[in-house]
């Protein structure tokens, strides 16, 4: 008693403070001394690891793989100062995509993102919250619920019946970029079954058509130079002309939407009762103007491409094995018997063809890395520790040729391994990720797949197809070294022969 009164009354309580704040300070020098992060190849200042994944002939997926082979299935990248997880085995994918998923699944922020999805009103680059989970129910139901599938395939069956019209009337010497084919077919049905009218292809905002506003909108999504040098960016965004070429693109996507929005609006009072409403209705009566393109922009910018560039590396796998040719179109011809088309109960009777679309998204995803995502809390992966704020890549591309899992030759294209290993999407199995998993899995990966096997189905039955020079086994395969789709080097042109 006597010794508390002998100091002054603020002295217990500071040593108190003292005391305490320096346990803090030395359990957090503890902690982080503490912390294993994976193991990666060595860096350059300010660049980091730009050179071994940019720097070689070879693609970047081919360049990571190689450096995961040394570093193992979860290492350590630095793009620029940023630092990455890059995840090269299923075993690691499962580890974030399913047991540490809810603290995997937000998107990093980044300029473009944001402003291209006006200011993350969507259902893909959005942060992991509530918005997200409304954005992503009303896609799930609007536009891939069951009323909307049904008309979404009356409007490919009818594409493709113009397709195969066009084809019958070039001679059998008429050399095809399927590359073309595939991307028009594909932009006319979304078009279609998204906006309500696929006139809306050749419309055009500040002289750009729909679909140069959305190609632009894929690349803009990449981001800057400067996402991986924040420090710098607004000197290198002003300085390389890369913010005013964002602010074109988002007024053109604006202005494209915006203009569909009046016309749906316009409309609205002379529709008459039996007149469905479209998606872009459905949006309207329920969201913002802002949210409804948004979700369009999901829609128009997530599957398209995807769903184009995936029919051509399967109709080059196709043709590049003739003995899969051949045995697929046996199928398919003893499948449909007689009738003119394919249809879609036939497709159910198809296993192969679902073995063959398989084999060819596990070597050719059409996407290398899912979409980014941010770790939102400490986890420990592989025995390492992932913090707060670092970005995960999972290579799907790696993880489609990984060894470990595919032990049959891993890069042939034989898709009898099929008969062996059950696969399934959607996050319930992670041999090959092709659509991701999780929370943040692609939402459109059934209507994806039946629209390839559909299209690819009937144009295996009505044609039969060979390379210009008539060596099929010769077909060039290599890739573009674009990021983050992945596409032939070279179109595939192909030469359709009618089957009689
Ligand atoms: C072959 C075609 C397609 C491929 C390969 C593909 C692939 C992917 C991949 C890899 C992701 C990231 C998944 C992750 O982070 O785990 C994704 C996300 C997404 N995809 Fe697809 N996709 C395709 C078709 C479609 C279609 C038809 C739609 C229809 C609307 C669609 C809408 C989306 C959306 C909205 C997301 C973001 C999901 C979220 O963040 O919650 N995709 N897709």
């Amino acid at each position: 008693m006597e010794i508390i009164s002998f100091f002054p009354s603020w002295v217990l309580p500071a040593t108190l403070l003292l005391f305490l704040t320096s346990i803090f300070i030395y359990a957090l020098r503890w902690r982080s001394s503490s912390i294993k992060l994976p193991p990666g190849p060595p860096r350059l200042p300010v660049i980091g690891n730009l050179y071994q994944v940019f720097g070689s002939k070879d693609n970047i997926y081919q360049n990571v793989w190689n450096l995961s082979q040394t570093y193992g299935p979860i290492m350590l990248l630095h793009f620029g100062t940023q630092p990455f997880i890059v995840i090269s085995s299923t075993e690691m994918a499962t580890q974030v995509l399913k047991t540490h998923d809810q603290k995997m699944c937000t998107r990093p922020y980044s300029k473009a993102s944001k402003r291209l999805s006006f200011n993350y009103m969507d259902a893909a680059f959005a942060p992991y919250n509530d918005h997200w989970r409304d954005m992503r129910k009303i896609l799930a139901s609007e536009f891939l619920g069951a009323k909307r599938i049904r008309s979404y395939k009356n409007v490919l069956e009818h594409q493709i019946e113009c397709v195969v019209r066009s084809l019958s009337l070039n001679s059998s010497s008429t050399t095809v970029n399927l590359d073309e084919m595939f991307l028009s077919l594909v932009n006319d049905v979304v078009c279609k079954v998204a906006l309500g009218d696929h006139t809306y292809r050749e419309k055009t905002f500040n002289g750009r058509t729909l679909m140069e506003i959305v190609d632009e909108t894929s690349v803009m999504l990449q981001g800057s130079f400067s996402d991986n040098f924040p420090t710098f960016a607004w000197i290198l965004d002003g300085l390389t002309g890369w913010n005013r070429r964002l602010d074109k693109c988002f007024n053109d996507l604006d202005g494209f939407l915006q203009m569909v929005l009046d016309d749906h609006l316009d409309q609205k009072d002379t529709k008459t009762s039996d007149q469905e409403n479209d998606f872009v209705d459905e949006c309207i009566s329920r969201l913002t103007s802002d949210e409804t393109k948004a979700l369009l922009m999901n829609v128009l910018s997530g599957s398209t491409e995807t769903t184009a560039i995936t029919m051509v590396w399967v109709m080059s796998d196709i043709v590049k094995n003739p003995r899969v040719m051949q045995k697929l179109q046996n199928e398919i011809r003893s499948s449909v018997g007689g009738k003119p088309r394919v249809d879609e109960a036939d497709i159910n009777k198809m296993t192969y063809l679902k073995m063959v679309v398989k084999e060819s998204l596990r070597l050719h995803p059409p996407i290398g890395f899912l979409m980014t995502r941010e770790c939102v809390s400490h986890c420990e992966i592989g025995g390492y520790d992932v913090l707060p704020g670092m970005k995960i890549l999972v290579s799907s591309w790696g993880i489609g040729r990984d060894s470990r899992t595919w032990k049959e030759d891993p890069t042939e294209f034989l898709p009898e391994r099929f008969e062996n290993i059950q696969v399934e999407f959607g996050g319930k199995s992670f041999e090959m990720i092709p659509f991701g998993g999780g929370r943040r899995g692609c939402p459109g990966y059934n209507l994806a797949i039946s629209t390839v096997e559909f299209t690819i189905a009937n144009l295996l039955y009505l044609f039969d197809w060979e390379t210009p020079a008539g060596k099929n086994e010769d077909l060039d395969m290599k890739l573009t070294r674009e990021f983050p789709f992945i596409r032939r080097a070279t179109p595939l042109c192909l030469v359709p022969n009618k089957y009689n």
